[in-house]
């Protein structure tokens, strides 16, 4: 199963129709429930509860309510807890009774040393930056920051990370997880879901793959199978200027699945050099048949790489287009107008803001959703977080967090175009097959990397290694080959 998020406006809704647990509290104090034991955990796991400091921060709506509530149970299991209220005349009042009969004490300003600090300022309700009395408290505090729903100062829906916010160690959540959960993960660190007793809820805004299913879709070859079978993928990249784009992003392909890869541009010798399996020929026209092609990294802009651009285009295959092929297609958006088949641009935030004919701008999801549709393509924004989006407007943007930034480094893009050029060759849709390019990316990354910087030619080396992890992640549902 894929994991959902949801926008604020479906929080409420989904809160809303459950009626009574609603109106009756019942709602909260599972929130508060589920927020205490996750610091509980954190403190028995750390020596124990009894004895031990927390912070609350509290706001003046229902995110305040449940630390206040949390922190009431807290205190009653023995730990010391005191609030800081941002509010107070306006602090959830139930909450604060609960808290103070429980032995829990408000305070100006919380002391020095503690063992968690719990983040009730704002969740699904805020709106902009943490406000400077909040800021204030988060800025003397070194112990491990739990936020209630979503880390105070982030944009629940576009996951805008406003300055100051707050960075969480934790994020414990309600029912399903907000967008800002992904579109913001590296603030929010380990997300926590709390059954509230919302149920399933359809209209996802957001999608993310998990591993088991990167895995399971991936394609490896059968007893029936031959060279040709399997899709073959064109890689059209490279230069006499930046030969190394054609070699990484063939690479990758390579890597990405069985059969054969061809390679058409002039970069041919060191491709060759490096991979000898390829099939390698001077253009696309040369090159014979594909079922996918790929085209633009390390390319050039000038009139024979728009003229090759251009016979790729008007082929009836699936086509990736990335890097140079991005920026000629800018300003050329006819060449999409004839396409028959499916088109996927795999843009970092330069290129985007260039196709677009805008900066990219800090909602990231509404800006790629918006240019799939409007050129009735697939896109795939680059970046730590890299979102996907289909042209059909009903269907849920996909996102993938790499989990650290060590793909930041030069030509990883390029290794990024050939895998999921390769998937496209394979029959994988687009939006599938951006998504398990972009995961087996960042797993092949973290690989690679082990701690330490990597350049694109580890990343292109950690690619078997990332699909067996996720093949394994797949465990016993991998289909019989
Ligand atoms: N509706 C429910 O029954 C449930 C709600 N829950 C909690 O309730 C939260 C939503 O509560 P609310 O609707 O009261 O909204 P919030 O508590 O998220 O925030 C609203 C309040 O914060 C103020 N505010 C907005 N932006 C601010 C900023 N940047 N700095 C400081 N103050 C700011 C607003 O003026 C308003 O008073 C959820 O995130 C969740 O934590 C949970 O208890 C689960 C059940
Ligand atoms: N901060 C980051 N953390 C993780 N991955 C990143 C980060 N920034 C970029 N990436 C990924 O690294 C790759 C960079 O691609 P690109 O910008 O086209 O570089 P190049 O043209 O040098 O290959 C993409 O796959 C992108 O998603
Ligand atoms: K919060």
């Amino acid at each position: 199963m894929p994991v959902d998020y949801f926008t604020a406006a479906a929080v409420r809704a989904a809160e809303a129709a459950t009626g009574d647990l609603l109106t009756s509290g019942a709602l909260m104090q599972r929130a508060a429930t589920g927020v205490a034991n996750v610091v509980a955990a954190h403190l028995v796991s750390t020596g124990g509860c009894y004895g031990r400091g927390v912070g609350l921060v509290v706001g003046a709506g229902d995110n305040g309510g449940d630390a206040l509530f949390a922190g009431a149970l807290l205190a009653r299991r023995g730990v010391s807890v005191c609030a800081v209220l941002l509010n107070p005349e306006r602090a959830h009042p139930a909450g604060l009774a609960a808290l103070r009969r429980s032995g829990g004490r408000v305070v100006e300003r919380l002391p020095a040393t503690m063992d968690a600090v719990v983040d009730g300022v704002v969740g699904i309700g805020g709106h902009g930056p943490l406000r400077e009395s909040a800021a204030t408290v988060f800025a003397s505090v070194t112990a491990p920051v739990f936020a209630v729903d979503l880390p105070s100062g982030i944009d629940a829906d576009t996951g805008v990370v406003h300055d100051p916010a707050v960075s969480a160690d934790v994020t414990v959540t309600f029912g399903v997880r907000r967008n800002a959960h992904l579109l913001a993960a590296p603030h929010c660190g380990r997300v926590v879901l709390i059954d509230i007793g919302l149920g399933d809820l359809d209209g996802a805004d957001l999608r993310s793959w998990t591993d088991d299913e990167v895995g399971r879709c991936w394609p490896v070859p059968g007893p029936a199978d031959d060279k040709y079978t399997q899709g073959v993928v064109g890689v059209v990249a490279g230069s006499p200027r930046y030969p190394g784009a054609g070699v990484l992003c063939t690479g990758a392909a390579i890597h990405a699945t069985s059969g054969l890869t061809r390679y058409a541009g002039s970069a041919g010798a060191q491709v060759l050099s490096r991979f000898p399996e390829v099939v390698v020929s001077e253009s696309p026209q040369a090159a014979g048949r594909v079922q996918a092609w790929i085209v633009g990294p390390g390319f050039g802009v000038d009139d024979d790489a728009l003229a090759r651009l251009r016979t790729v285009l008007a082929a009836d295959v699936p086509v990736l287009v990335d890097a140079d092929g991005l920026t000629m297609l800018a300003a050329h958006p006819e060449l999409l107008a004839a396409r028959t088949a499916a088109t996927l641009l795999t843009p970092h935030a330069g290129e985007f803001a260039r196709l677009a004919g805008q900066p990219l701008g800090p909602d990231r999801l509404a800006a790629v959703r918006d240019l799939a549709q409007r050129l009735g393509v697939t896109v795939l924004l680059k970046g730590r977080g890299t979102l996907i989006a289909g042209p059909e407007p009903s269907t849920p943007v996909i996102g993938n967090d790499a989990g650290s930034s060590w793909a930041a480094t030069a030509g990883s893009g390029d290794v990024l175009a050939g895998l999921a050029g390769a998937l496209l060759a394979s029959g994988r849709s687009p939006v599938d097959a951006a998504a398990m390019a972009a995961r087996v990316h960042s797993v092949a990354a973290a690989i690679g990397a082990d701690d330490a910087p990597l350049g694109a030619s580890r990343l292109l080396g950690a690619i078997p290694a990332a699909i067996t992890r996720l093949r394994r992640a797949a465990g016993a549902s991998v289909v019989r080959q």
